[in-house]
């Protein structure tokens, strides 16, 4: 009985000790955490990383500092708002980026045999500004499931000036690490132009080192990653950038029936009448980007707002405002000037490629490097108008 209550206080005590020894090391834990310099700037850390793999929509990828700093360019292609459905127009040249483009990100197997068929490396959109060549390439991203990794070379230099080439490197390191995904370059020729005396050093190493990279990428057949560019420029890129973008799409000037098309895709989600003519519409704005459109449609949505206030002024109150009407599309077009004077100087820089490449209505042309090339190199200066 005796020996049985000594046993029973023996394994008390053991629990208590046991007990004791478990709160004294959580304790101790707690207060090193505390104590811990880096706990706030770690925890910090741990924050950011979440947010970089929310924003990645890739959990699982590991990321180094450098990479951090890139993925705050990084749209995540379920992020992207724009389809090729919300891109009006354009119809020749989003069925040959489908192809070209789309198709081998999406289903890369079918382009795995032999050498002849593998993803497209490097991808040229030009034209006047305000054309869509944006939006195309956000689109693109968005219908090949492609992470979009926006390249702002402007933004790397001032900010992290020292550490300007490791950026490059970790925009190539994150596309292979988040691939599917595309490298997009707007205003390339800002960065990718030809060199000038003026250059700074650092320019001249993250080109040098942007083009190895790329190179790297080019002889790399599985590799599910794409530079895209986009210039107003084109005639200031040199012959090793139009080497690596085997495929140049003119993204030009709309015509008529795009012009039609853009204006339903801007006019889309808004309250109009009913029998809207919008093939006329579109032939009053002739010599209007798809930009312009979306801004004079902008101008006359505010015309119902302003009626109804009017109404109100003259205690004539009405529940909501009237639908937008053809007259006030054509009464803001005859009031809008053209803010394409880019897009003139564009036409003016390179109106002898349009004349020779020009399809019949025209409007968008693509064409192969080799004519590309050819064109450049034929590319004589305008006469100056007297
Ligand atoms: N084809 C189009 N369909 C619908 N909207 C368009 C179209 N083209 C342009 N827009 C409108 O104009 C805006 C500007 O277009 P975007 O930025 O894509 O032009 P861009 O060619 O890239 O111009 P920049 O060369 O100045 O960068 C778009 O956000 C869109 O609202």
């Amino acid at each position: 009985m005796r020996s049985g209550s000594g046993e029973t206080k023996l394994v008390q005590e053991l629990i208590l000790y046991a007990a004791s020894a478990a709160l004294s090391c959580l304790v101790m834990f707690v207060g090193l955490k505390q104590l811990d310099p880096n706990r706030d700037a770690a925890k910090k850390a741990l924050e950011h990383k979440k947010e970089i793999a929310k924003r990645l929509g890739r959990p699982l990828v590991q990321t180094n500092s450098y990479e951090d700093i890139v993925a705050c360019d990084v749209v995540n292609p379920d992020h992207i708002d724009v389809r090729f459905d919300t891109i009006g127009g354009l119809d020749g040249i989003k069925e040959a980026l489908y192809e070209l483009v789309i198709l081998p990100l999406q289903r890369p197997e079918l382009f795995s045999r032999g050498k002849l068929l593998g993803p497209q490396k490097g991808v040229l959109l030009y034209g006047p500004p305000g054309t869509g060549k944006t939006m195309l390439a956000k689109a693109i991203a968005k219908e090949s499931g492609a992470v979009f990794i926006n390249v702002r070379v402007a933004n790397l230099m001032s900010k992290w000036f020292g550490d300007a080439q490791k950026l490059v490197s970790a925009v190539f390191t994150l596309a292979q690490k988040l691939q599917p995904a595309i490298i997009f370059i707007d205003e390339v020729d800002s960065f990718l132009g030809q060199r000038k005396s003026t250059d700074h050093e650092a320019l001249t190493n993250m080109k040098t080192e942007f083009m190895s990279l790329w190179d790297g990428f080019t002889t790399d057949h599985d590799a599910r990653v794409m530079v895209l560019a986009a210039t107003n420029r084109p005639s200031e890129l040199d012959e090793a950038i139009l080497r690596r973008l085997p495929q140049a799409f003119e993204i030009g000037m709309p015509n008529r029936k795009d012009r039609a098309a853009i204006l339903k895709v801007v006019l889309k989600d808004e309250k109009v009448e009913d029998g809207i003519d919008y093939d006329r519409v579109a032939a009053l704005c002739d010599g209007y980007t798809g930009s312009d459109i979306l801004e004079f449609c902008k101008k006359a949505a505010y015309l119902p707002i302003r009626d109804l206030l009017d109404d109100e002024k003259l205690g004539k109150p009405s529940p909501e405002p009237r639908p937008l009407s053809q007259a006030d599309l054509e009464r803001v077009i005859a009031t809008t000037k053209k803010t394409n004077v880019a897009a003139n100087e564009y036409s003016r820089l390179s109106s002898s490629w349009q004349r020779q490449g020009e399809d019949s209505d025209g409007s968008h042309v693509t064409i192969t490097l080799a004519e590309l090339l050819s064109k450049l190199v034929n590319l004589q200066p305008e006469p100056r108008d007297p």
